[in-house]
């Protein structure tokens, strides 16, 4: 098993110490090898995805990322900025699909952002397209050009989509649902966006070739709102990249906090990159608070999706539920009557209970 580990900024390096310490107690034969993304490796190369990473990551098995940019690194020409390197290496090792389970662990039901009863149970699965979209779509740019008779400054981008790119993303989605509960909820913006008409008329297609799994389709500002009115009505809900980036960070608040999601970013063959769904939280980087959950349970999937070891992950996740289960809670999750922890502590926990 040959894992590229990348902490990147922030609360990465903090979040990542913990998930090496749980990878390497669970005594597998894995090689780590650390390499730099984003803000730090612009530091010490000048550039965010450096070749040195490449190498690294093309040559792994999977990737373990932390999390990456910063205020420090914000006013860089966009080329250098840290999300450029994140974009990168997800379109240089072809991780178009990108699964964010928002799962509820009993234990969090008061720490939701909803009432207990409308999330118990919640175990939604979002799969995001990742290397497409209005993030990637050219042409792109800010310019000064002449407006309506004055100079004024111009910001552009597009949103694209190619008929394999939406065909790819829908048919993972729907075999994911196959193993579920076989309900898929496309997300679009069909009413306005031609681009998303596309996606819809392909969701359509693709539906003939998965009866047993139904289909619906919903528009991204109602799927908003119903994911905190109802979101126990979702099983898989599939959309683009910047839809997805904007749901999946408002399904974690149903399950407690963004500390507790993971995802996987995956290629045809299953090689991963896998990390949590947030970023690099530089309001509370280096105080050692940062939840390490999300990480942990990255590792997690990076065991069950690129090297089937299904038994592996599950004695993570079960450390993960026993240690909830004993109250301690980072910070973002803590409520009264549980024990706050920091990131280490919450690892020495997780280690302690594998
Ligand atoms: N995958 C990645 O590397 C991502 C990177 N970013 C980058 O991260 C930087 C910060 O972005 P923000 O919009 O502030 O989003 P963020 O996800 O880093 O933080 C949002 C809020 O959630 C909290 N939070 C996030 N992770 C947490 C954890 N594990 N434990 C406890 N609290 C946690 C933060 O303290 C903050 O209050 C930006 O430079 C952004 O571009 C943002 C999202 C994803
Ligand atoms: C650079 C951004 C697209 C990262 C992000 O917010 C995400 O992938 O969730
Ligand atoms: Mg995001």
């Amino acid at each position: 098993m040959k894992i590229c580990v990348l902490p990147g900024d922030g609360i990465g390096p903090e979040i990542m110490a913990e998930a090496v310490r749980v990878l390497r107690a669970l005594d597998l034969k894995a090689e780590m090898e650390e390499g730099l993304l984003g803000g730090c490796a612009v530091d010490a190369t000048g550039t965010p995805y450096p070749e040195a990473t490449q190498k690294l990551a093309r040559e792994a098995d999977a990737v373990l990322l932390g999390a990456v940019g910063g205020p420090k690194w914000d006013g860089l020409p966009r080329e250098q900025r840290p999300e450029r390197g994140l974009l990168g290496i997800r379109k240089d090792l072809n991780l178009f699909a990108n699964l964010r389970p928002a799962i509820l662990y009993p234990e969090l039901a008061n720490a939701s952002s909803l009432k207990p009863e409308v999330v118990a149970g919640l175990d939604i699965l979002i799969v995001r397209e990742l290397t497409g979209d209005i993030y990637f779509g050219q042409p792109r740019g800010i310019e000064t050009r002449e407006v309506d008779g004055t100079q004024q400054r111009v910001g552009w981008n597009t949103m694209i989509y190619a008929e394999y790119e939406i065909r790819r993303i829908l048919k993972v989605a729907f075999e994911a649902a196959q193993k579920r509960g076989k309900k898929l909820c496309s997300v679009d913006k069909m009413n306005v966006l031609e681009c998303t008409q596309l996606w819809r008329d392909i969701a359509e297609e693709v539906a003939k070739d998965y009866p047993d799994v139904e289909l619906s389709h919903m528009l991204v500002d109602n799927a908003a709102m119903q994911l905190v009115r109802a979101p126990k009505q979702f099983d898989v809900m599939v959309t683009g990249n910047m839809f997805g980036d904007i749901l999946s960070d408002e399904a974690s608040m149903l399950t407690g906090s963004i500390g507790m999601l993971p995802s996987a970013s995956l290629d045809a063959n299953n090689k991963g990159l896998y990390e949590p769904s947030h970023g690099s939280a530089p309001d509370i980087a280096g105080k050692g608070v940062a939840n390490p959950l999300a990480t942990i349970l990255s590792a997690a999937m990076m065991l069950r999706y690129t090297f089937n070891q299904e038994e592996a992950a599950l004695r993570i996740e079960n450390a993960v539920k026993k240690v909830l289960a004993q109250g301690l809670r980072t910070g973002d999750i803590h409520e009264p009557g549980t024990k706050k922890v920091g990131t280490r502590e919450m690892g020495d926990a997780v280690i302690a209970a594998l």
